[in-house]
C-alpha cells in the first residue's frame, strides 16, 4: 500500500495512494496517526477506505509522505565510501572502523523537501545529490522502540521511501575538517518520496540474507550519472534500526536512510574516482531524478543559492579561569 500527503482541492489531505486516485484515511486520521499505532492498523484503515472515490490523483499535488520525528542518515555501502573519502578528505580509504559496525549521523527534519519541489541551496561551488532508499519507522504493539534486537527492529519498519541527501560538498569538506558533522553541508534539503510503500509490498523481495535487490537509478536532465542494486549494503536495515535503538530509542515517525547507493549514486563519488568535477556540480536549473524499483520516483529542481547572513571567525581570546 501507498501511503503519503497530498494538497488538493480540499486542503492538506493524508491517506493511501492509488493509480489514478487519492483517498483520505477516514476521521481525519494522519499519517503520524498510522505510524504511531502500527503496520497492520496502518493496513486495515487504507483497506477500508480503498474502494471510494477519493480525489483524482492529477487534480493534488503531493506533499513530502511524513514529517519525520528525525532523520538518521548512514553510510552503508562500501563502494561510496571508497569514492567519496577521496572527493571530500583527499584520500580514498575505507577505514576498518566502517566494517565494525553501521555508522549514520542525525540531519535536518525541518528541511524536508517533496518530488516536485524547487531546491533552494546555499552558497556552494560543489552542489550534489545522494540517492538512498530510507525506512520509516512505525509503532510494534508492546514495544518501546528502546535496544532492539535485529528481529524486533525489522517488525518496527513501517514502510520504504526514496531519499536524496543534497549535499554541499565544500561546506561538508570544511566543517569535517573540524572532526564534526556533517551538518550545514547537509541540513539545508533533504527529500523524501514520492509516498512511503508498506513493508509487507517487499517482504518476498528480500533475499536470503534479509537485503532487498531492487534496482536504483539518478538522472541529472534526463542523463543517467548512476545505478547501483540496493542489495550492494553492508547491512540490511533491520540491523541499521538494531544500531540506532542501540542503547538509544526509535520511535514512530523516525526516518533511516541507507546511506549513498555505489556506482554513481552521487557526484562526489565519481569525482573522487577521477579526480576531476565531472560530470560537474549541480547548477540551479538541473533537474535531479530518482528511481527505486518497486518504490518510485522523486524529481527536483535545483534553486537558487541563497546568501546566509555573515558570522564573523572565531576570536582568539584569553585562557582567563
Ligand atoms: N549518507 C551518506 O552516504 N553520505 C555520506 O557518506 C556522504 O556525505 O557522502
Amino acid at each position: 500500500m501507498r501511503i503519503g500527503r497530498w494538497n488538493g482541492p480540499d486542503g492538506i489531505g493524508e491517506g493511501i495512494i492509488l493509480d489514478d486516485r487519492v483517498i483520505a484515511f477516514p476521521d481525519g486520521v494522519t499519517v503520524a496517526d498510522v505510524l504511531a499505532r502500527g503496520l497492520d492498523e496502518a493496513l486495515r484503515l487504507g483497506r477500508a477506505v480503498e474502494a471510494e472515490q477519493g480525489v483524482p490523483r492529477d487534480a493534488v499535488e503531493l506533499l513530502a509522505p511524513l514529517v519525520p520525528a528525525s532523520i538518521r542518515d548512514f553510510v552503508a555501502f562500501e563502494e561510496h565510501v571508497e569514492g567519496i573519502s577521496a572527493s571530500v578528505d583527499g584520500a580514498s580509504e575505507v577505514v576498518p572502523e566502517w566494517y565494525q559496525l553501521p555508522t549514520f549521523y542525525f540531519t535536518n527534519p525541518h528541511s524536508v523537501r517533496a518530488s516536485g519541489e524547487v531546491v533552494d541551496v546555499p552558497e556552494t561551488a560543489r552542489l550534489d545529490f545522494e540517492l538512498e532508499l530510507a525506512v520509516v519507522i512505525g509503532a510494534v504493539p508492546g514495544s518501546d522502540g528502546a535496544n532492539l534486537d535485529v528481529e524486533a527492529a525489522a517488525s518496527h519498519i513501517f514502510g520504504y521511501t526514496v531519499m536524496n541527501d543534497w549535499s554541499a560538498r565544500d561546506l561538508q569538506a570544511r566543517e569535517m575538517k573540524v572532526r564534526l558533522g556533517p551538518a550545514k553541508g547537509k541540513d539545508f534539503a533533504t527529500t523524501l518520496g514520492p509516498w512511503i510503500v508498506t513493508a509487507d509490498e517487499f517482504a518476498d523481495r528480500l533475499d536470503g540474507d534479509g537485503f532487498l535487490p531492487l534496482h536504483a537509478e539518478v538522472s541529472i536532465n534526463g542523463e543517467r550519472v548512476g545505478e547501483d542494486r540496493i542489495s550492494n549494503m553492508g547491512w540490511p536495515f533491520p540491523e541499521l534500526v538494531a544500531y540506532a535503538a542501540r542503547n538509544s530509542v526509535v520511535r514512530p515517525g523516525d526516518v533511516l536512510g541507507s546511506g549513498t547507493v555505489g556506482n554513481g549514486g552521487c557526484l562526489g563519488e565519481l569525482w573522487g574516482r577521477s579526480g576531476e568535477l565531472s560530470p560537474p556540480p549541480l547548477e540551479p536549473g538541473d533537474e535531479v531524478r530518482m528511481v527505486i524499483e518497486g518504490v518510485g520516483e522523486i524529481v527536483n529542481t535545483v534553486g537558487q543559492r541563497v546568501p546566509a547572513p555573515p558570522i564573523p571567525a572565531a576570536r582568539k581570546r584569553p585562557r582567563n579561569r
